[in-house]
Order: structure tokens, then sequence, then C-alpha cells
């Protein structure tokens, strides 16, 4: 990572900011929506019914109760059998009821598990498809780096989100069946109530703050810690871990940060932890305050033993409700603030735009790709990574780029491909900007096989068939392709032949070399029908005798193509029909390999450099 993001913002937020995140809800509740709208709905629906259970339960046993009194106070009613049936008709009763909300419990946590697991998954897809649609640089910034990380991070909290969402409702609604019957019977235990709870709920909400800001600062860090502990347990580190001696160098680092980590943390843990206890005792009070009245108004006879279970009742399920309610709202508020993170994600929109009428690709090129001045600075650099760019690729012609390591060459290939647009200058192609032409079709166009490639842990011809994802079926274009890269030879040793997983990955994985990768990579190559072919040093894994025989068949392939050619190594450079040279990002020389070795400048010295070493 060639630079460090800023610190975030480390400042609590407001009780209005976070008031204000809410307004993400909505946006929230499309997306679930979205997701699958027949289970959100049966959902709400079901929270609804489960939340006048309590009230009822509690108004069932208040009857119970007050039967029960009179059957003891006024002598056991011979022959009453009638109220006596009742009785039992109301237990009968509260217990169904008891039944059914023990029963809309589970089938809520079910269903709610279940949409959060939907969720989850479509949120990812989402994730992933938005970020197919950014542009390369914004993969290299680690500001941007950062925002996926969290927006990802979002994916499994969410699920958690939206059950509490989910759960604020219900109880909000249980509340409100809950304290219309407190307060037939008195106001003002509401207030008292509330008062009870209140601190608590502003508690809660500073130390939700706290860790907010602290998880939003420590997101760098995280990540560094991720890398870390990828470094420190994987296939591909082990080996150099091994032989450099660096595991302890690598757990040393996890240790300090994942320290630090703890120590924060642990800080505000035992904090809310105190004042979470100071909380609850003044809850309690409160809860007692009113316990003592009611008892109270019952010895002096002003309300029925019934009322008094039924009040006593609703205000213990009031106080516990009401604190969930509270405390929930503060971590929906900060869920609410995690989620402008997540939003704010699928704001960010590529700068490489698509043209509004974009102009077809042409179908036969005759002018070829022109720099005009091109120049490019990397995101965040002073430097010029190319400079003063001004050549032609003509239709059909082979052109190889040489040059130091960083001179510029996969910088100018990549600004060839579209991946970047030019900081100054323009490229054409057949005379128009390469930006009038339509992105995707433009790429369609352009088969490039980068230094880099990716080794991907699937099968062999799946591997193949990445050069043309459209062709993944068409098996005789997948051995033709592996054919002309001599990756067909590979094959015939690979027990599952074509469908063969490859890589350490993944079970019944088998590892190639590096030259046996690059073979297949070059396979990519002959996938598509591609007018500009761009070969990021594609043999330099190769040996010898494969280098000489790939350059056979990649010149029939190229044949009536432009192609690029990017290597080190001279023998593969000459056969170019010319050859740039850059130097520091700029264009040093242009030729053929036989008028620039005339000239004598750097090409000539760069190639009796290599050629004195295999004397
Ligand atoms: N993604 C990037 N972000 C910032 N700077 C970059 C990035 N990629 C390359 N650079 C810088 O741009 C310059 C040119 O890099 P480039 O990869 O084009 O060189 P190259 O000629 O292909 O080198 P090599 O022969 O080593 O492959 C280098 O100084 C490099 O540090």
């Amino acid at each position: 990572m060639s630079r460090r993001p800023p610190i975030q913002n480390t400042t609590p937020l407001t009780l209005r900011e976070r008031l204000a995140a809410l307004r993400n809800l909505p946006s929230f509740f499309k997306l679930v929506w979205e997701t699958n709208p027949k289970m959100t709905l049966v959902n709400i629906i079901l929270r609804i019914i489960r939340s006048a259970l309590p009230l009822l339960i509690l108004y069932v046993g208040k009857l119970i109760i007050d039967h029960v009194v009179h059957f003891t106070h006024v002598a056991k009613p011979v022959g009453n059998l009638m109220e006596e049936h009742e009785l039992w008709m109301l237990v009968a009763i509260e217990f169904g009821l008891a039944i059914l909300a023990d029963g809309l419990t589970r089938a809520i946590m079910l269903r709610d598990s279940l949409l959060g697991d939907l969720f989850a998954n479509h949120t990812s897809v989402k994730i992933m498809k938005h970020a197919a649609t950014l542009d390369l640089d914004q993969f290299e910034d680690a500001v941007f780096y950062d925002k996926l990380e969290r927006a990802r991070q979002q994916t499994m909290g969410r699920t958690i989100l939206l059950s509490q969402i989910m759960a604020q409702v219900q109880d909000i609604i249980t509340m409100l069946f809950l304290a219309v019957g407190l307060m037939a019977f008195n106001p003002w235990l509401i207030l008292l109530l509330l008062i009870a709870i209140l601190p608590a709920f502003m508690g809660e909400s500073y130390f939700n703050d706290q860790n907010y800001a602290l998880s939003r600062s420590q997101t760098p860090q995280r990540r560094e810690l991720d890398y870390l502990r990828y470094l420190g347990a994987s296939d591909d580190t082990a080996k150099e871990l091994k032989m450099f001696g660096l595991s302890k160098f690598i757990t040393d680092r996890f240790q300090v940060l994942s320290n630090t980590f703890y120590a924060d943390n642990r800080k505000i843990s035992i904090q809310r932890s105190i004042w979470g206890t100071v909380f609850a005792i003044l809850g309690s009070a409160g809860y007692y305050g009113a316990y003592i009245f009611i008892i109270a108004q019952t010895i002096n006879g002003k309300i029925s033993i019934g009322q008094l279970t039924f009040l006593a009742g609703s205000f213990r399920q009031l106080r516990s409700i009401l604190e969930n309610i509270l405390s929930r709202f503060s971590t929906v508020a900060q869920g609410a603030v995690y989620l402008s993170d997540f939003f704010e994600f699928f704001e960010i929109r590529p700068r490489l735009l698509p043209p509004t009428n974009p102009r077809p690709f042409p179908k036969q090129i005759l002018t070829g790709f022109t720099f005009e001045n091109v120049g490019f600075k990397y995101i965040h650099s002073e430097r010029w990574a190319n400079r003063h760019l001004n050549f032609s690729l003509h239709p059909g012609e082979k052109l190889a780029l040489v040059g130091e390591n960083g001179a510029g060459k996969t910088t100018l290939v990549k600004l060839l491909a579209r991946l970047y647009d030019p900081t100054e200058g323009r490229i054409l192609l057949e005379g128009y900007d390469l930006k009038e032409y339509d992105l995707t079709e433009l790429r369609q166009h352009i088969g490039i096989i980068f230094q880099d490639f990716l080794r991907y842990q699937m099968t062999f011809s799946q591997n193949i068939a990445t050069g043309n994802i459209n062709e993944q079926e068409n098996a005789e274009l997948i051995e033709n392709a592996a054919k002309q890269s001599l990756a067909d030879e590979l094959v015939k040793r690979l027990p599952d032949g074509y469908n063969q997983m490859l890589g350490k990955r993944f079970a019944d994985g088998i590892e190639l070399s590096g030259g046996e990768w690059q073979k297949i990579a070059i396979a990519r190559a002959y996938m598509r029908d591609a007018e500009l072919l761009i070969l990021d040093e594609p043999t330099s894994a190769l040996d010898a005798r494969a280098e000489y025989e790939v350059f056979q068949r990649f010149t029939e392939l190229t044949k009536g193509r432009s192609a690029v050619l990017i290597s080190h190594r001279f023998s593969t450079v000459r056969m170019a029909d010319r050859i740039l040279v850059l130097e520091k990002g700029e264009m040093a020389e242009i030729g053929s390999h036989t008028e620039l070795l005339a000239k004598g400048g750097r090409y000539a010295e760069l190639f009796n450099l290599q050629a004195q070493g295999y004397r």
C-alpha cells in the first residue's frame, strides 16, 4: 500500500447526528423488501400479533386472580358451577395464549434468521456488482479500500440490525398496549418509569458513540491485522516466511496492533459496565417506587388484588420493554450510522464514464491507435508515470515496449486498454478519442494478458475460458487455445484432464509451475477474436524452447492484427515490427530492431548489454 489513509474522525457523534442517520432506515427497508417481499410482510404481521399478547396474558391473569380471591373470601360457591367453569376457562385461555406467544416467538426468530441469510447474500452480491463497475484506480486508493471493507463488514452486521429493527417495532407496539392499560390506572406511573429509564438510555448512547468512533478509527489497522493474519498463516506465504525466519517479525507486529485494540476496547467496556450498573440501580428504584404505590392503593382498598397483579406485571414488563427499546434505539441508531458507510459505498461512482452516444467499434481498423502527447500520473502520486507520448500503433503492427523497471511500460498498455484515462493528452482510435467508444465494447476487442495475471483456483478449462467467459462451454475453442499456447501438453498428465482443479486452495487441486501457469494465461489470448492483443511479459517464466514455439504461434495468431508486447528478453523483442524504448515514462526512441541498432542509442546499449551476458 503506497499511502497510509488518513485517520478517520474520532469525535463521538452527537444525538442529532445519530437521529440524522435514522434517515438511512427507509433505504435499508427498501433493501430488505427487495430481498424477499413476502417474507418481510409475513414477519411484520407475526410481530404485530405477538405484540398484543403480553397485555392479553396479563389481563386474563388479573381476571383469574380476582376469581380466585372471590372464591377464597366469599364461602366456596356451592353449586355455583358456572363461575367455577369460567375460572377454568380463563386458565385454559391463558395457557393457550402463553403457548401461542412461545410459538410465535420461535416462528419469528426462525424467519428472522432465514430472511437475514437471504439479506446477507443479497447485499454481498450487490456489493460485488457495484465494485465491478468501479475503476481500477479506485481500487488502488486506500481510502476507497477502507470504505469497501466497512461496507463488507456491514453485510453480517446488517442481518442483526434487521432483526433489531423488527424487534424494536414489535416492542414499541407492545409498549403502547401496556401503557394504555397502565395509564387507565394512573398516568404518573408512566412518568416515573421514564425518569427511571432515561439515564440508562443516555449512558447507552454515549458508549455506543464511543464504540463507533473507535471502531471507525481502527479500520486501517484492522485491515493491517487481516493482512498480517494472512501473511502469518497461508500457503502462499509459508515458503518465504520460513526461509527468511519472518514469523516472529509478523506475529510481533500483530501482537502490538491487537494489544492496542484490546486496551482501547477494554477501557470503554469497563466504563460501560460501571455506568450500566449505576443506571440499573436507578431503574430498580423507579420500579419499586411504583410498586410501593400500587401496594398502598391495594391495602387502602382502592384496587383489587387482581388489579395489583395486573399493574405490577404491566409495570415490570413495561420497564424491561422500555429499557430494551431505549438501549436498542441507541444500537439501531448506531447501526443506522454504520449504514451510512454502506450506502456511501454505493454512492461511489466510476470516473471513467461511458459516452452517452458511444461510437461503434470499427469493423476494421484502418489507421490504428494514436497517442497524442499522452501523460499519466497515478492517483495520489506527484510523479508522471508516462509523459509526452507521441506515436501511432498501425493496424497489423507488432510493437514491442522496452525499458528498465518502472519505465512506464505496463502503465502505457493500461492506458491503451482504457483502464485509466490519460491525465493529459489523448489516445485516438481511428482518429476519435478512446473516450468516445463504449468501454465494454472497447475492452471486448482487446485481449490482454497481464504480467501479474490471475491464477484462478478453478479448473484447467475454466482458467482458459476466463479469456472469453461467454465461450466457457465451447470445449473445442478451449482445446484449440490450449494447443496454441502449449498448455495442452500439461493436460495429458492431469488426472482430471480439462476438469482438473488447479491451485492449492481447494481439495484435489494440483499446483503448477510458474511457466505452466503462464502457458494457461497465454491460452486466454486465443479465446477471443481481439483486434489488439497486449502481452505484458507473457513468456518470462517459459524455457527457451517453449518461448520460441509460443512466439512462432503467436505471430500466426496476430497476423493482420495489432499487438503490443512487453518483454525484457531481446530475443523476443527483436521479432516485433517496431520497438518503443521508454525511459522514465517518456519515449526515448522508436524504430525497428535494425534501425535502432544502427542508431547506436539506448536500445543498442541495452541490447548489447544483454547479448554480452550470453557470450
Ligand atoms: N498502481 C500504481 N499506483 C501508483 N503508482 C504506480 C502504480 N503502478 C505503477 N506505479 C508507478 O508507475 C511507474 C511505472 O510503472 P510501470 O508498472 O508502468 O513500469 P514498468 O515499465 O511496467 O516496470 P516493470 O518492468 O518493472 O514491469 C513506477 O514508478 C511505479 O512505481
